[in-house]
């Protein structure tokens, strides 16, 4: 492969704040502290921990933390050596207040995450992430739902706002691999910074979709262990270093250590398998927000009806993250409509 960009790859683990989603936010201290401690000694760059819908999640309509997440960024500072830790916050659930919290226990990374056309709510946490001396990173979540000039459009809004690199969030795991081409591609030609890919695997495309995002120039690159994400998890890192040692692009990351933490640590943290099932699959294919897969099984239960046709609606009406309120809702409206039918 040859990469458009000469600057070397960072590779953020996502595990325990986009697997958080997969676990129902149940993480314990001691999963953190050896999870943290085995990826730090394999050498990877930057590990988030917070909630699975960022810093302040922790709530009744996100799904409660079984462990106060500030207990657990502590706890990831104290047993990181090398790896710097990050923490996610969507502006509106998470405040300048949390930031400050995570960055006095040693968080020194911040992805501010908006929707996709909602940059501009992101200027002040950016900027106060600057002021802490923290690294600050702008996150457009749900990038396949809106043309490539929307988000070359929102990205410079960030870069103007102090992020020091933007990415490209495929939080459905819907794009399709030229679709990412063209996405890393405008924004190269169009910012001055760093360009991030983030891929959930619901079509069985993040490790592809991820090369080409390299190939194109961008050098942030989220993974998760043994794809412990939201729906279908995210692009597998070992899986990826492995590719990337094989295409000759030297990560720095010890891929023997990953195996072995991904053997004997991550994997027994995962409450079922990461496959492409049924709910994850619908959610790539009708372009839902990978974090409403549970919210979705669980409003299928409670109504009686089938949760494919609740994503299906989900996507249909462009329902976003922050809106998990309305899962209920369409699965009501869904209930309602079948027994009308019935009658
Ligand atoms: C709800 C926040 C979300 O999980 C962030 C993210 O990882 C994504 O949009 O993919
Ligand atoms: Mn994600």
């Amino acid at each position: 492969m040859i990469r458009k960009s000469d600057k070397p790859l960072q590779i953020t683990e996502v595990s325990l704040r986009d697997g958080s989603h997969a676990v129902a936010h149940q993480f314990t201290e001691s999963q953190i502290r050896s999870a943290v401690r085995a990826l730090d000694e394999a050498g990877v760059h930057n590990i988030e921990v917070s909630h699975g819908d960022g810093l302040g999640g922790s709530t009744l309509q996100y799904g409660r933390s079984l462990i106060d997440e500030m207990k657990l960024i502590e706890a990831a500072v104290e047993e990181s050596k090398q790896s710097r830790i990050a923490v996610l916050l969507l502006p509106g659930i998470g405040t300048v207040h949390e930031l400050k919290q995570a960055h006095s226990l040693g968080a020194s990374l911040v992805r501010v995450a908006t929707h996709v056309t909602e940059a501009d709510v992101s200027a002040q946490h950016l900027h106060m992430a600057r002021e802490l001396g923290m690294e600050a990173i702008g996150f457009l979540m749900m990038s396949h739902s809106a043309p490539v000039a929307k988000l070359v459009e929102q990205a410079k809004l960030m870069e103007s706002y102090g992020a020091e690199a933007v990415y490209v969030t495929d939080s459905a795991g819907a794009l399709l691999p030229h679709q990412v081409k063209e996405r890393i591609e405008a924004l190269r030609g169009s910012l001055s910074i760093e360009i991030g890919f983030h891929a959930h695997n619901n079509l069985s495309l993040a490790v592809a979709n991820t090369l080409v995002a390299i190939e194109e120039g961008a050098t942030r690159i989220d993974g998760s262990v043994r794809c412990l994400g939201a729906g279908a998890g995210n692009t597998q890192t070992e899986v990826l270093v492995a590719v990337l040692q094989k295409m000759g692009i030297n990560t720095g990351i010890d891929l023997y250590r990953m195996m072995d933490l991904a053997e004997h640590i991550i994997g027994p943290m995962l409450h079922r398998p990461q496959e492409i099932l049924t709910g994850s699959l619908v959610m790539g294919y009708a372009g839902v927000y990978s974090s409403f897969l549970l919210h979705a099984e669980r409003a299928g239960k409670r109504f009686g009806i089938d949760s494919r046709d609740i994503l299906v609606e989900l996507g249909r009406r462009g329902i976003i993250g922050g809106q998990e309120d309305m899962i209920l809702d369409v699965a009501a409206e869904l209930a309602h409509k079948s027994k009308s039918e019935v009658l």
